[in-house]
C-alpha cells in the first residue's frame, strides 16, 4: 500500500488490507527492518549534557546530523508524524490526571475527530494514519474501531458482507466496538452466556447480552454468542449489531448502554469508554451474523466452511500481534525516561566535595536498567518477526492452508503474554529508578503504567494465554516420535534427544559471547522443562486433571520456549546487515544482556534441568556485569535512537535537553493547590484548630 494514496481510498479499495507488502513463503528466511531506529553514537560516548546540572539546557543534540545512516523506510513516517502531533495545539497533553471524567472524555473525542479530519485531510496512507494515532496517545473508541471491529468483519465476514460493512467503517460513517467479554464469562470464549436464536418465522435473531466495549460511542458492535438454530446449539459466533441510532445517537429499542465507570489511575484509560450493554429481545437480519466460518441458511440450517472454527478468535490473534510491538513502545518510552534521568541525577560520591556521582553510574542502577533498555529492543524485533509471521498465516487462510494457525495462535498468545508482563513490570521498575521523582505525575511514569498494565488482562489474561502456550507444546512433545516434524518456533524440539544430553561448553566467560553457545541453553532448558511435564502428564489417567494439577509448572515451561523464541529472534536479527558505524556491536551487547540477564533471572531453571553448571553460572554473570560497562557510554544514544519527542514522552524527567530541576519546580507551580497561598478550607478546618491548641495552650 503507498502512502502517496489517499488512506481513506486505499482502505476502502484494500481487501488484503496489511498483509499486502509481504511475499516470503514460510520457509525462506524472514528478512527484518529495524523499523524507526536510529542510533547516534555520539563522540563523547553519547553522554550529551544530560547529567551535568550545571550543564542543563546549554547543549542541543542536532538529531538530523547526529543520525549515522540508518534510515529504514518506516523512520521518516514515524519521525514526520511525531512532529506534526507534537505541533499541533489540539493534540496537546492535557494534565489527564486533573480533568474529570467528563472532561477527559470529551477531550478525548475532540482529540479523535481532529485526527480524523487531518487524516482526510492530509490523506494520509494506513501507516501515517496509524503512527498518527500512535503519538497522539491516548487511548480511544477509534483504537477499537479499527483495530478490532474492522478486523473481525475482514477475518469473519464473507466477501458480501465485507462488501457491506467495510465502507461504512472505512469511512467512520458507522463506528463499531468489540462485544465479546461478559459479566461473567471473559476468559471461557465458549462459556458465554449470551445467545443467538435463529427464529425463521421472521428470518432474525434475538439477543441477550453483557459486554466489555464501548459505551458512549458505538454506533454498532460485532457481538459474540452462541449460536442456537433449530433448538440447537453451534458455538460462539460473531454478529454485527446496530446498536444507537445513526440520526441522534440514541440506543435502538431493546437495547441499554452505557459506561461501565472509573478504571484503574487517574487519567490513564480513562479515555476509553468501556461499556456496559444489555438486549432484550433485539432482532437483526439473519444476514448479520459473520459467516465465513458457518452459514445459516434461510431455513435455520448450518453449512459449515471448509475453514477452521478457530478463526472465530483470529481477530484476537491479530491484535495479540499488535499488543507485543506496543509493548516494545511503551517500554522503550519508560526506559527512555529512567535512563535520561539517570545520567541527570547526582547522588553521593566523592568525600572531598567533589562532583557526586551520576546515578547511572552505579552498576546496581545498571544491572536494573540496561536488561530493560536491552528488552525493549529485544521485543522490538520479536514484534517485527511476530508481524510477518502474522502476515504470512494471514496469506496461507487465504489460500485455505490452515497448517500454521496454531503455530500463530502459541507465538501471539505467548508473546502477548511475556512482553506485557514484562513492560507493566518494567514501568514500575523505570519508575523506582528515578527515585521518589519518579512518583510525581510530571514524571509521566504513573499514568504510563496505569495505562500500559491492563495489556496483561486484555486480549486474554496472561496466564491463560500461557496454558494455551503449554497445550500446544504438550501436543508437540507428543508427538515426536510419531514422524511428524516440529517446524517453527518448535523445530528445535526436533533435536529434543541430543538437546536432553548435551552439557554446555563454556569453561571461561567470554565463551557465553558465542550465539550458539546461548541458544543452546536456552533450547535444552526449555526442552528439557517441556519433556519433564510431558512426563508428569503421562502418570494421569485423565490428561486434563494433570494438565489442572501441572499448570503452574506448565506456565513455566511456556516462558521458557517464549523467552527462547525472543532470544533467538534477537540473534537472527544480527545475522543481518545492519548499516551504521558501531551500531551492530551496540545491539550485539544488548543481546547478550537480554540473553544472560534472563538466565541469571532464571538460574533455576537451568541449573535444576542440569543445563548449565553453577560455576558456568557464576561465569556468565561475570560476564554480564562487564556487559553494563560497554553500555554505560552509548545509553543515551540508545534511548534518543527510539526518537521520542519531549511532547510524546510527557515527562520532564526523561526531557531530551536533561533541563530537569527548573522544569520540576516549573511544573509544580501548575498545580491547582498552588492557585492560592492560602488553601480552600483553611478557614474552615485548619484555623479552628489552630486556634483550639493556642486556647490548649494558654490553659
Ligand atoms: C483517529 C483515526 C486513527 C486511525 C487509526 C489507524 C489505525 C489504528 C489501527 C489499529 C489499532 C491497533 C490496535 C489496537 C487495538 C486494540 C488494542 C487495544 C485495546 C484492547 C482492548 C481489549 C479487547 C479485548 O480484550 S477483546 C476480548 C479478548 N478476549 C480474550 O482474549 C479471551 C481469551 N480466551 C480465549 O482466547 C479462548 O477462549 C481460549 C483461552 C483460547 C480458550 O478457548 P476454548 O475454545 O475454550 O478452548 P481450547 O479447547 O483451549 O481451544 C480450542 C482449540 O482452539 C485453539 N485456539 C484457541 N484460541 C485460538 C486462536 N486465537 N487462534 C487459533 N486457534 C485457537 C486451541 O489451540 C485449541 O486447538 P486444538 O483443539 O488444536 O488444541
Ligand atoms: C481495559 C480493558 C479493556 C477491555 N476491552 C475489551 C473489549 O474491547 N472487548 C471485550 O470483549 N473485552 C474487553 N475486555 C475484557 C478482557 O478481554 C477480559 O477481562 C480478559 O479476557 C480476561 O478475562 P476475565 O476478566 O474473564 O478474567 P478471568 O478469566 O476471570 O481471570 C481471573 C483470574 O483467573 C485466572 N484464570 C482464569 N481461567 C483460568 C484457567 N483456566 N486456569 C488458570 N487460571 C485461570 C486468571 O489467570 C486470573 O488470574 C477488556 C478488559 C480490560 C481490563
Amino acid at each position: 500500500m503507498s502512502s502517496a494514496q489517499g488512506f481513506l481510498n486505499d482502505w476502502v479499495e484494500s481487501r488484503v488490507g496489511l498483509g499486502s507488502n509481504i511475499s516470503n513463503s514460510r520457509n525462506t528466511s524472514v528478512s527484518y527492518n529495524i523499523k524507526g531506529c536510529w542510533i547516534p553514537l555520539t563522540d563523547n560516548g553519547g553522554r550529551r549534557s544530560l547529567g551535568s546540572r550545571e550543564e542543563q539546557g546549554s547543549v542541543r543534540c542536532r538529531r538530523d546530523e547526529d543520525r549515522l545512516g540508518w534510515f529504514p523506510p518506516h523512520f521518516d513516517v514515524s519521525d514526520r508524524m511525531a512532529r506534526l502531533v507534537a505541533s499541533d495545539p489540539v493534540f496537546r497533553k492535557d494534565n489527564r490526571a486533573m480533568l474529570s471524567r467528563k472532561e477527559l472524555f470529551k477531550n478525548t473525542l475532540r482529540k479523535a475527530a481532529h485526527a480524523w479530519k487531518r487524516i482526510i485531510e492530509l490523506r494520509l496512507s494506513e501507516e501515517e494514519a496509524s503512527e498518527m494515532r500512535f503519538y497522539v496517545d491516548e487511548p480511544a473508541f477509534t483504537d477499537l474501531h479499527w483495530g478490532m471491529f474492522v478486523p473481525a468483519i475482514k477475518g469473519q465476514g464473507t466477501e458480501e458482507q465485507q462488501q457491506k460493512w467495510l465502507p461504512l467503517a472505512y469511512k467512520m460513517q458507522i463506528i463499531g466496538c468489540y462485544a465479546q467479554t461478559e459479566l461473567g464469562h471473559g476468559s471461557n470464549v465458549q462459556g458465554l452466556e449470551t445467545t443467538a436464536t435463529f427464529d425463521p418465522e421472521s428470518d432474525e435473531f434475538s439477543f441477550i447480552w453483557w459486554p466489555g466495549g464501548l459505551g458512549k460511542v458505538s454506533t454498532h458492535a460485532v457481538v459474540y454468542a452462541r449460536l442456537i438454530t433449530e433448538g440447537q446449539e453451534h458455538g460462539v459466533h460473531g454478529f454485527i449489531v446496530q446498536l444507537r441510532s445513526l440520526d441522534d445517537h440514541m440506543p435502538l429499542p431493546g437495547i441499554t448502554v452505557g459506561d461501565i465507570g472509573m478504571k484503574f489511575g487517574t487519567g490513564a484509560y480513562n479515555t476509553m469508554d468501556n461499556g456496559v450493554l444489555r438486549f432484550d429481545n433485539v432482532r437483526i437480519p439473519r444476514n448479520q451474523m459473520l459467516m465465513r466460518v458457518m452459514r445459516v441458511t434461510r431455513e435455520g440450517k448450518c453449512v459449515q466452511s471448509n475453514v477452521p472454527r478457530q478463526l472465530i478468535y483470529g481477530t484476537m490473534v491479530y491484535v495479540r500481534q499488535t499488543i507485543v510491538s506496543d509493548a516494545s513502545s511503551a517500554l522503550s518510552r519508560a526506559v527512555c525516561i529512567a535512563t535520561r534521568y539517570s545520567a541527570v541525577r547526582r547522588q553521593f560520591g566523592p568525600q572531598d566535595g567533589g562532583v557526586e556521582t551520576q546515578v547511572i553510574d552505579y552498576k546496581t542502577q545498571q544491572s536494573r536498567l540496561f536488561p530493560l533498555l536491552a528488552s525493549a529492543y529485544a521485543f522490538r524485533f520479536v514484534g517485527e518477526w511476530l508481524k510477518w509471521l502474522y502476515l504470512d498465516v494471514t496469506q496461507r487462510l487465504q489460500a485455505n492452508d490452515f497448517s500454521t494457525l496454531p503455530e500463530a495462535h502459541a507465538c501471539t498468545a505467548g508473546l502477548k503474554s511475556l512482553t506485557t508482563s514484562a513492560t507493566a513490570d518494567a514501568i514500575e521498575e523505570c519508575r523506582k529508578l528515578c527515585g521518589g521523582h519518579g512518583y510525581l505525575s510530571s514524571s509521566g511514569l504513573p499514568e504510563l503504567f496505569a495505562v500500559y498494565v491492563p495489556a496483561c488482562t486484555y486480549e486474554g489474561d496472561n496466564v491463560v494465554l500461557l496454558l494455551q502456550v503449554a497445550r500446544f507444546l504438550m501436543k508437540t512433545v507428543s508427538q515426536l516420535g510419531s514422524g511428524k516434524k516440529p517446524v517453527g518456533t518448535t523445530a528445535y524440539m526436533a533435536r529434543a534427544e541430543d538437546l536432553l544430553q548435551s552439557r554446555c561448553s563454556v569453561q571461561k566467560a567470554e565463551d557465553w559471547l558465542k550465539p550458539s553457545v546461548i541458544l543452546e541453553a536456552f533450547e535444552a532448558r526449555a526442552v528439557r522443562m517441556c519433556v519433564a511435564c510431558a512426563q508428569s502428564l503421562s502418570k494421569f489417567q485423565n490428561p486434563e486433571e494433570g494438565f489442572l494439577e501441572l499448570s503452574a509448572d506448565l506456565v513455566e515451561a511456556a516462558i521458557a520456549h517464549c523467552q527462547l523464541i525472543v532470544v533467538s529472534k534477537f540473534i537472527e536479527k544480527l545475522q543481518q546487515d545492519i548499516p551504521g558505524k558501531g551500531v551492530k556491536q551496540q545491539l550485539q551487547i544488548l543481546c547478550y544482556i537480554y540473553a544472560l540477564n534472563l538466565l541469571h533471572k532464571h538460574l533455576g531453571d537451568f541449573l535444576s534441568t542440569g543445563c548449565i553448571t553453577p560455576k558456568q553460572a557464576s561465569l556468565a554473570n561475570d560476564h554480564l556485569r562487564s556487559l553494563y560497562s560497554k553500555v554505560r557510554p552509548n545509553a543515551i544514544a540508545l534511548v534518543d535512537a527510539f526518537n521520542y519527542t519531549d511532547h510524546f514522552l510527557g515527562s520532564v524527567l526523561g526531557r531530551y535537553d536533561g533541563n530537569v530541576y527548573p522544569k520540576l519546580y516549573e511544573e509544580a507551580w501548575k498545580d491547582p493547590l498552588n492557585d492560592s497561598v492560602v488553601p480552600d478550607g483553611y478557614q474552615e478546618y485548619i484555623r479552628p484548630m489552630l486556634k483550639q491548641q493556642l486556647r490548649n495552650a494558654r490553659l
